[in-house]
């Protein structure tokens, strides 16, 4: 472990009305205090590193100017709020960022008054702050009271629908909120689209001011070269808009460009535009992802997450790897696959490598389409694909998903399109908590007549899914599989086709059948091993499907066996209902089986290990085995003893 860096004046700071006390060379210091601070703790925890150091010194002008918790702070996804939880009262605690029982990675509501909505996806911050505003202008009441209201929202997540139609709305209210674009041109990835360029072109060249009447003022109070910059002002209105910019136009007072690491030109003019302001604002700041730590400065992400890692190296403490990683193993079944078919195309939402279509981006380029954040376009976009005649794979992380649901049924299910729906990050996720938890998936995509929905046990099967779903066309099709790596079971020099709707039975038993979906399946195999120990062999099989079910399969076992347990990665709604439905359907229940379902419970897990999340959610080995015994009514030592 790396010393701990000298933060004299920082640690005079335990809430945000203490930087009032400083002046603002004090607090340019005290930004490199907790720069330093971030790193080293981040060095500790992992995680979300590169988006909190570019925005450290924005982080301390915004707490010394405005009024917090009074005033509202909202981050746009939550992935850089490091040092504001520093700058809140929780510095006591940031070495526990992202572990069990620690601080979560990303703001919260119900961990601090400072944290007043909570995120952790993307592109909500503009319509939380005008729902603080307008709260406020009607006289609501909340925590720490209210007053201002502030959304940060980064060149990435402001590519999203969900900004525009917030700025739409805010723009036509007119009240009084302030929009802080923190533009550090990357999102994870290095961004796309022509919402970038345009943010380019706005900074690109001469640097300009352009200030409205909210902040009138606040040039004087600007260095030089910022006064300066009404000329190119000017070609911006003449070349590209009419009448101003895109924020202009939506109703915003547009300020900026500034440099967002330099407290000179960030105190003052947030000091203007507080005073000033009467009605919204959209402050444009530029600043570095990984500013002032050279390892993530050069990093391809700029260093947006990380392990646990050496600060004078930047050297990361990785585990070593005992087989492919899930995500990888779809990567590259997806270039096989797309080798041999020309109308095979992918789709992601600004996560080309967190879906692992690096590789098919280099193979196929003109096939490869990031979308930007932009998960709702980016299935009405692929179902449009199909109905094109292309065979488009739609990657998302099954949480990100959810937010193009309606699309999914409007626009892909009743219109029965053959997209495929490369599910990413089904399950519990770890580190990243119950935001990014995978949880849903299966309980919203099996609902929807005609969609074919499948679940990976290991990465064999995984590879098989993805030439099954190329090879089907007739509507829809989706397959789930989890974060991190495979069980290590040799993969197939091809995928294999499966037959839509068959299962597999994997071990032969007797008294209860353990039918898995997806890939608690290597659970349920251990929890078999220590039941043989106890004269218990299950009978195991492996679902595939959840859509459609293995009717034939499901209700053999259900007559061969005394009990029957579902196993699945997934909420309640999903898998086993699906299964409940068809045992009641069918008058199994009449008969006396024994039907147990695991499935998530009903809450929201907090981030930890995924083995300590699936403990809490009782669905490893013991507990399955637990499950076995108290459903053919064998009491366990330990249950006699409770
Ligand atoms: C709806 C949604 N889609 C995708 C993501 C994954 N994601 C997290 S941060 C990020 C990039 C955000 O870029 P930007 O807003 O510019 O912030 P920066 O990291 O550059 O500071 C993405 C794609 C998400 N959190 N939410
Ligand atoms: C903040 C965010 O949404 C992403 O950075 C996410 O944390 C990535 O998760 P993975 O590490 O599973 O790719
Ligand atoms: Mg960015």
């Amino acid at each position: 472990m790396s010393a701990r860096p000298q933060t004299p004046l920082l640690d005079q700071v335990t809430l945000p009305e203490d930087l009032k006390r400083f002046s603002d060379s004090e607090l340019t210091q005290i930004a490199h205090e907790l720069r330093s601070e971030t790193i080293s703790a981040v060095s500790e925890t992992g995680g979300h590193l590169g988006a909190g150091l570019g925005v450290v010194e924005l982080t301390v002008a915004l707490h010394a100017v405005f009024d917090m918790p009074r005033d509202k702070l909202i981050w746009d996804v939550g992935h850089q709020c490091y040092p504001h939880k520093i700058l809140t009262g929780r510095r006591d605690r940031i070495r526990t960022l992202r572990q069990e029982g620690g601080l979560s990675g990303f703001t919260k509501r119900s961990e601090s008054v400072f944290d007043p909505f909570g995120a952790a996806h993307s592109s909500t911050s503009i319509s939380a702050a005008l729902g603080f505003a307008v709260a406020r202008d009607l006289g609501g009441q909340c925590d720490g009271g209210l007053g201002d209201a502030i959304a940060v929202i980064g060149d990435g997540s402001i590519t999203a629908g969900m900004a525009y139609e917030a700025m739409n709305n805010a723009g036509h209210l007119g009240k009084r909120m302030f929009v802080v674009l923190n533009d550090n041109d990357m999102s994870i990835a290095p961004p796309v689209g022509a919402m970038s360029e345009y943010l380019s072109r706005l900074y690109a060249g001469e640097p300009f001011q352009e200030l409205r009447s909210a902040a009138k003022g606040a040039v004087s109070l600007l260095p030089e070269p910022f006064r300066e910059g009404a000329k190119r002002a000017k070609d911006v209105l003449k070349g590209m808009t009419v009448g101003g910019t895109l924020f202009e136009q939506l109703g915003f007072s547009y300020v900026g460009p500034i440099d967002g690491h330099d407290m000179d030109q960030l105190l003052p003019l947030l000091r203007t535009l507080r005073q000033r302001a009467t009605g919204p604002v959209l402050l444009h700041v530029i600043t570095k992802k990984g500013k002032g730590y050279a390892p993530a400065e050069a990093a391809r992400d700029k260093g947006h997450a990380t392990a646990k890692f050496d600060v004078p190296t930047g050297k990361q403490h990785k585990a070593p790897s005992n087989a492919p990683s899930y995500t990888s193993v779809f990567g590259n079944a997806l270039v096989e696959a797309a080798a041999e078919d020309s109308r095979i195309c992918a789709v992601t939402a600004a996560m080309p490598d967190g879906t692992g279509l690096g590789l098919f981006a280099e193979r196929y380029p003109s096939r490869c389409f990031d979308v930007a954040i932009a998960e709702q376009h980016g299935v009405t976009f692929s179902a449009a694909l199909a109905a094109g005649g292309m065979k488009p794979f739609c990657a998302m992380y099954s949480t990100f998903l959810q937010r193009g649901y309606d699309q999914v049924v409007h626009d892909v299910a009743i219109q029965r399109l053959p997209v495929r729906f490369a599910i990413d990050r089904a399950g519990l996720v770890g580190a990243d908590g119950a935001t990014h938890a995978g949880s849903f998936d299966v309980a919203f995509m099996a609902n929807l007549p005609g969609m074919v929905v499948m679940a990976a046990a290991d990465e064999a099967e995984l590879k098989h899914m993805v030439a099954t779903a190329a090879a089907y066309d007739d509507g829809p099709i989706a397959f789930r599989y989890p974060r991190g790596e495979g069980v290590g079971v040799e993969l197939p020099e091809r995928g294999e086709v499966l037959e839509i709707g068959k299962g597999r039975v994997v071990q032969d038993g007797s008294r209860v059948a353990l039918l898995s979906f997806g890939t608690r399946l290597e659970e349920t195999r251990k929890a078999a091993e220590a039941l043989v120990a106890r004269g218990i062999t299950p009978t195991i099989a492996d679902a595939r499907f959840a859509k459609p079910l293995d009717r034939d399969m499901i209700l053999e076992l259900a007559a061969n066996h005394e009990a029957l347990i579902t196993i699945e990665e997934g909420a309640v709604g999903g898998f086993g209902s699906h299964v409940a439905q068809l045992l009641a359907d069918e008058g199994v229940f009449d008969g006396g089986l024994k039907y147990r379902s695991m499935v998530l419970p009903d809450t929201f897990i907090d981030q930890a290990s995924p083995k300590a999340m699936y403990d809490v959610a009782a669905m490893n080995a013991e507990q399955i085995e637990a499950k076995v015994l108290d459903a053919l009514g064998i009491a366990t030592l330990d249950s006699k003893r409770a």
